[in-house]
């Protein structure tokens, strides 16, 4: 059997580039290629451009082309209040390994390109993401199989517009591609014509910059497995080693170590809260998705957590919040939304040390600047939410209250115009992963 390579083909520009590309050398190599398609089922054209992509391929196959296709319709959706931009993307790779694999073909080349690159380095930054987030996407990396692979990454998006034109490739646009609701049009469209002309080198300092941050991203990962080994106690960490880090090392030994037990990227808030917290008392523990951390006997360890439901009893009593963000609370089956805003928000400094209690009765809560306060059952009553709304944490901060599920902010927490501040928003019950 001839060796065979994957193309991911959307019909867009840029795959179509790639798929010909790929043909042409294959072809001189004896190399089979298979075109990958996938019908996300989200577009009104998206059986038209399924067509297309099997007409294009029919047609370079009747001129003796080395090319085969295979398309996969996804046939559910995303659940609500999912990113659909983030549901598409993790359904697309699902499907298009399953392709591959079926096709035997172990390299699947995307034709992502230099701009790119760009665009997500800013995507993230603009997310406030770290090292792994400001690294970009790889050119190579073998994920469940397949071994990934992005050979126009260093590409300008302009020499992949002029081999379209040069070879007279018929492609299709993408509708969604200038719907601004999704944040990577917003910054394609709005933002990157002004960038580009104050500054014409933006596309290659950006994705020359996400390369430091993968170089950089790299020696973190090291100094991570070094760091482990020396602060290793039996199955957890010995705490006095890792106070003996400095906070940055300590922060990233501990982001290796609960990615390596959870099987996650562990939330900011947790590892900042183990942070804090780690150095004061004998014995300590935090409650996280689906376990539990604790400190005894100066070991920090990790504990799945049993399937029974949480009590009330391993209820999350205490919160650092210092970004925006989901903060998961499963002890209370729920998650904490956070939102910057500039006007109208808590005061995010407020927000370091929050506690979270049950209701007690008798509580007080102020839903305008000159409005008495209330008691929350009023409170409550007077805006009809309902009963399974008001579940989950009331928030506090110094003995003030802040938040109320399905009330929102008390009016006496509220911050100065300028002063860096953010909204909350309880969600019960479903948890993003
Ligand atoms: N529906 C799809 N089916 C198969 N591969 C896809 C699909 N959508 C995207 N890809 C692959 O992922 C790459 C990046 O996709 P993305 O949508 O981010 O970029 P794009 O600029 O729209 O690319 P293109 O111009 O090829 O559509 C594509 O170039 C292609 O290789």
């Amino acid at each position: 059997m001839k060796p065979r390579v994957a193309v991911a083909y959307s019909g867009g520009r840029d795959s179509t580039a790639l798929l010909h590309a790929t043909l042409m050398a294959s072809a001189e190599q004896g190399v089979e290629v298979v075109a990958l398609h996938v019908h996300h089922g989200l577009s009104a054209h998206a059986d038209a451009w399924l067509a297309h992509c099997q007409a294009q391929c029919a047609k370079w196959a009747r001129r003796g082309l080395p090319i085969a296709f295979a398309a996969e319709r996804l046939m559910y959706k995303p659940g609500k209040g999912e990113s659909i931009e983030a549901w598409a993307r993790q359904a697309r790779y699902r499907a298009l390994r399953g392709m591959a694999l079926a096709h035997e073909a172990s390299l699947v080349l995307l034709a992502h390109h230099r701009r790119d690159q760009a665009e997500t380095f800013v995507l993230q930054a603009l997310r406030g993401a770290g090292m792994a987030g400001l690294s970009g996407m790889p050119r190579e990396v073998e994920r469940d199989g397949i071994t990934w692979v992005r050979p126009w990454l260093d590409v300008s998006r302009e020499e992949v517009q002029a081999y379209v034109k040069r070879h007279r490739l018929k492609h299709i646009d993408d509708d969604s591609n200038t719907d601004t609701r999704f944040a990577r049009n917003r910054l394609r469209h709005e933002v990157w014509p002004a960038l580009v002309g104050a500054f014409p080198q933006a596309e290659a300092s950006l994705s020359s910059a996400a390369d430091w941050a993968q170089e950089a991203q790299v020696c973190l990962a090291e100094l991570a497995a070094m760091d482990l080994q020396a602060v290793r106690a039996g199955k957890g960490l010995s705490v006095l080693s890792l106070l003996a880090l400095s906070d940055a090392r300590r922060s990233n030994v501990l982001r290796a170590w609960l990615k390596a037990v959870t099987g996650r990227v562990a939330s900011a808030a947790l590892v900042s809260r183990l942070i804090d917290e780690l150095p004061a008392g004998a014995s300590a523990s935090w409650p996280i998705d689906d376990g539990t951390l604790r400190k005894y006997r100066g070991v920090l360890s990790h504990a799945t957590a049993s399937p029974v439901k949480a009590s009330p009893g391993q209820r999350e009593q205490k919160l650092s919040i210092k970004r925006a963000g989901v903060h998961k609370l499963p002890g209370w089956h729920g998650h904490l939304v956070v939102e910057r805003v500039r006007e109208g928000g808590v005061p995010l400094a407020w927000l370091a040390h929050a506690e979270l209690r049950e209701r007690e009765g008798g509580e007080q809560f102020q839903a305008g600047f000159n409005r008495p306060p209330r008691s929350l059952k009023k409170q409550f009553q007077a805006a009809g939410v309902p009963q399974w709304e008001r579940a989950g944490p009331l928030v506090y901060s110094g003995g003030q209250l802040v938040f109320v599920p399905g009330l929102g902010l008390d009016a006496r927490v509220i911050g100065l115009p300028g002063q860096p501040q953010v909204t909350l928003r309880w969600e019960a019950g479903y948890t993003p992963a």
